[in-house]
């Protein structure tokens, strides 16, 4: 069973059960040294060794507990926060789980935000709907649906729909397309109470998360240059304090070992070469602390 009040020392975290973000969330955690679910109807996993416990809600109703310091902190999506006004803040970006929330409509119906006065939006997030009207100026009626929203307009239930957006086929399936600025860029977010104090153990679940995202966004590359080219070659691959140069047994040669955005790899690996450097190789980084 879950700790009781009187054992608080325990950190207590909020995870999505299902959906969009679920999976990501938990690949992220195991990363990072946490225990996970071993089925995905288990509702509650306890971790002794690391005294933490992880409830798996549904991510609508993560800010919610959150926000009631019932739980320390929470996975959820910003906006998942932003829609439920509950008093939570976020503490840190996950770099998954990215999309947009936009407005939409038939090509030819509406077409600008002021086109929305008068009409009917649905949106299975009120909240941010009725947020967003407001900050326009804009007057129309909300309908709350809990999903597939954008049938609303086929079925004749609204004129506009307000929802998340990622690569844009439901819309186009459904025969709608966006208009205006986006209402919200949203992607999964730490999250821990604004109104009570932080868990003393959230600082090194913040610190572990952060060394996922790194030895995601990094490779290592070592490689062997001509001593007189090596401050050309550091330029190429700065790192993130400073290259480690290592002396080899010819010395007319170092060995270069410097961290690389993932990203461009294989163009730095290019311009290593061109310049002289050899034996370049590429190496995954499986933790780190920075
Ligand atoms: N393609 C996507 N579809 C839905 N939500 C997405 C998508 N990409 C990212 N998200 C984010 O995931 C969160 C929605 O999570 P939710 O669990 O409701 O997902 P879902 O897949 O829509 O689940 P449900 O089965 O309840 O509709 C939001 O923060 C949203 O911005
Ligand atoms: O831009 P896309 O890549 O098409 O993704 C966005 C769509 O995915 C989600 O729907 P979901 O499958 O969760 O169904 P729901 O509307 O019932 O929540 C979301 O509500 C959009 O409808
Ligand atoms: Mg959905």
């Amino acid at each position: 069973m879950p700790t009781s009040e009187s054992d608080r020392q325990v950190l207590r975290i909020a995870m999505p059960n299902k959906g969009a973000l679920s999976e990501s969330a938990a690949e992220m955690m195991r990363e990072a040294g946490y225990r996970g679910r071993r089925e995905s109807k288990e509702l509650v996993v306890i971790d002794h060794e690391l005294s933490v416990e992880l409830f798996y809600l549904r991510p609508r109703d993560i800010a919610i507990y959150v926000g009631q310091g019932t739980l320390d902190v929470g996975i959820t999506g910003r906006d998942l926060l932003l829609d439920s006004g509950a008093p939570a803040a976020e503490i840190m970006q996950l770099g998954f789980g990215a999309s947009t929330f936009r407005y939409a409509a038939r090509p030819g119906s509406v077409s600008s935000e002021e086109q929305i006065n008068g009409k009917r939006v649905a949106t299975s997030f009120p909240g941010l709907v009725a947020a967003d009207l407001a900050r326009r100026g804009l007057d129309a009626s909300v309908v709350r649906l809990d999903g597939a929203v954008e049938t609303a307009v086929t079925l004749g239930v609204a004129d506009v729909i307000a929802d998340v957006v990622e690569t844009g086929t439901t819309l186009r399936n459904a025969g709608l397309a966006v208009f205006g600025e986006p209402i919200l860029t949203s992607e999964a977010v730490l999250i821990r109470p604004e109104d009570h104090d932080q868990h003393p153990a959230v600082e090194v679940l913040v610190r572990r998360l952060h060394g996922v995202l790194t030895a995601r966004r990094y490779v290592m590359m070592d490689y062997d240059i001509r001593v007189e080219l090596v401050e050309r070659a550091c330029q190429l691959t700065p790192g993130l304090e400073s290259p480690t140069v290592s002396p080899l047994h010819d010395k007319g040669y170092v060995a270069v070992r410097s961290m690389v955005p993932r990203a461009q790899t294989n163009a730095v690996m290019d311009e290593l070469y061109e310049i002289g450097a050899r034996a370049i190789l590429v190496t995954e980084i499986a933790a780190c602390r920075l």
